[in-house]
């Protein structure tokens, strides 16, 4: 049961280790096996000395802390962690096709058809919705974070970059709210809508085979970012173009909400599809 998963003390004994699934800055994710229950998990192994050398045992925590208490269909679920003298283990969920990023890799002209977009952008709306609503902004949207399970379920993965956003202190403070400067405020939605950007690239490049600004040098995509330069291939149906217009807006607290994203004409004509 739930709370079992979080009062256990998991050893690396209880499990059997399988092939290595992918590999990390900071170390490997291993496919693995709880001997007693026999269920199949996706062990996360990480070296206290890398993550000390960089300096992100403060990021490690908090992606441990914030996953930890996420439960929500389309976001991988980390069901518990330990620890020996040199490494850190995060007992994942193991997502049966692995990242979507190579999932694109593997369609020739790396994109997919708008049905399959349609759905994916639902999902991810959903769970998005649910870790603004935690006050958990990802921060990090990109095929690479996101993995696929059976039949095309997806997970949004790795909150390595993840934050608490302040808004969860926002909504139990209520009253001192007056006391707030507005560029604190703005910032507080400013911050969540990263993710409601970052969603609408996703969009582009699962339909396009390539993110929107993407060029060939870092100047050049800072500018095309900065002043919204980017351009839709032919193929591209005119509501596909509407969604993803409406999402790529500079001004944060312009750019579509995710509820009004899964409201979209286009993601529900393509419901159930
Ligand atoms: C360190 C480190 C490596 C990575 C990237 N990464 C994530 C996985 C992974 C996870 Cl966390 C959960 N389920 C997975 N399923 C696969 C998989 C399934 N197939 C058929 N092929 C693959 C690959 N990979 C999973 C692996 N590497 N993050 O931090």
């Amino acid at each position: 049961s739930g709370n079992q998963s979080q009062k256990k003390k998991w050893v690396l004994e209880d499990f059997e280790i399988g092939r290595a699934l992918g590999k990390g800055k900071f170390g490997c994710v291993y496919l693995a096996r709880e001997k007693k229950t026999q269920f199949v998990i996706a062990l996360k192994v990480i070296f206290k000395n890398q993550v000390q050398a960089a300096k992100l045992e403060h990021q490690l925590r908090r992606e441990i802390e914030i996953q930890a208490h996420l439960r929500h269909p389309n976001v991988l679920k980390l069901y518990g962690y330990f620890h020996d003298a040199s490494r850190v283990y995060l007992i994942l969920e193991y997502a049966k096709m692995g990242e979507l990023y190579k999932y694109l890799q593997s369609h020739e002209d790396k994109k997919l058809p708008e049905p399959e977009v349609a759905q994916i952008m639902k999902q991810l709306a959903s769970a998005l919705i649910y870790c603004h609503a935690k006050g958990v902004i990802h921060r990090d949207i990109k095929p690479e974070n996101i993995m696929l399970d059976s039949n095309g379920r997806v997970k949004i993965a790795d909150f390595g970059w993840s934050v608490h956003a302040p808004n969860s202190r926002r909504d139990t403070v209520c009253g001192t709210l007056d006391y707030l400067p507005p560029e604190m405020i703005l910032n507080m939605k400013h911050d969540f809508l990263v993710d409601n950007w970052s969603l609408g690239v996703l969009c582009y490049e699962l339909l396009c085979g390539k993110p929107p600004f993407e060029t060939k040098t870092y100047e050049e995509t800072y500018y095309n970012i900065t002043h919204t330069i980017y351009s839709f291939p032919p193929h591209v149906s005119d509501l596909a173009c509407n969604l993803i217009r409406k999402m790529l807006v500079t001004p944060a607290e312009q750019r579509l909400t995710l509820p009004e994203v899964l409201e979209h004409p286009w993601i529900q004509m393509h419901n159930d599809s």
